[in-house]
């Protein structure tokens, strides 16, 4: 069984809806150690929410903080710290999807950062959304997983297709393209189905 750790090249950038097309096609157990605000429509709710297999465990966030900002700020707010210590992997059988907050550089406290909490045996799935800049941002995100010596780096682009943005990533780094998903009209049930069906084969052959 693997952890595949969702990842983005920001906020906001898709890594929720991701996370449920890739929990659905693996019929994987999900987990979100760091909430930021939402706390009544979290992303662990709105993946379950999308999600139609009975299969799929949902884990409690380790930190539920109550401010939608950078989690070191947001636990300063509530007037605590992220201690790493507490952040524990949940035990499972099954395949987990593991979603950062915001992008890797993303301080958890004065010391660590969302990338802190990624593993070396994860299987990492960058989210890419395209907008103009997302070229810079992508290939820093990568740079800086590559310097940290992670091997198993994946790329999902989020949105409408950009072949120039697309094919550019993909030549100037050694990642692995798992697929893209359009920018859906509708996100529901279905249409996540339909985009889990797609990005299967890629995802199990990873
Ligand atoms: N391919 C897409 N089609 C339609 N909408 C999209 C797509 N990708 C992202 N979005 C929309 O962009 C918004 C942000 O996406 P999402 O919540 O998945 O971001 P995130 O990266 O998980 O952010 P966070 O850092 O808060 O966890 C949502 O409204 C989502 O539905
Ligand atoms: C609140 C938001 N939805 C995410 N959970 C956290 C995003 C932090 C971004 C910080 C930053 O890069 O400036
Ligand atoms: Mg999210």
């Amino acid at each position: 069984m693997q952890n595949y750790f969702i990842t983005g090249i920001g906020t906001d950038v898709g890594k929720t809806l991701i996370s449920a097309i890739v929990v659905e096609a693996l019929q994987a157990d999900y987990w979100k150690p760091v909430q930021a605000g939402d706390l009544q429509n979290s992303d662990t709710h709105k993946v379950k929410n999308l999600v139609s297999n009975t299969t799929s465990h949902f884990f409690e966030n380790a930190y539920a903080l109550q401010t939608p900002m950078s989690p070191h700020a947001a636990a300063e707010i509530d007037d605590i710290q992220v201690d790493l210590s507490q952040i524990i992997r949940p035990k499972t059988t099954n395949n987990l999807v593991i979603e950062g907050a915001g992008g890797i550089l993303v301080p958890l406290n004065e010391k660590d950062c969302i990338i802190d909490l990624i593993q070396q045996k994860d299987k990492i799935i960058l989210v890419s959304r395209h907008y103009l800049g997302s070229i810079n941002h992508t290939l820093l995100s990568i740079e800086a997983l590559q310097n940290r010596g992670f091997k198993h780096i994946g790329i999902i682009f989020s949105g409408d297709e950009h072949p120039t943005t697309e094919s550019i990533i993909l030549s100037k780094t050694k990642v692995t393209y798992l697929g893209r998903v359009s920018e859906l009209k509708n996100i529901n049930k279905k249409t996540i189905l339909i985009e889990a069906e797609k990005v299967r084969g890629n995802l199990n052959e990873f």
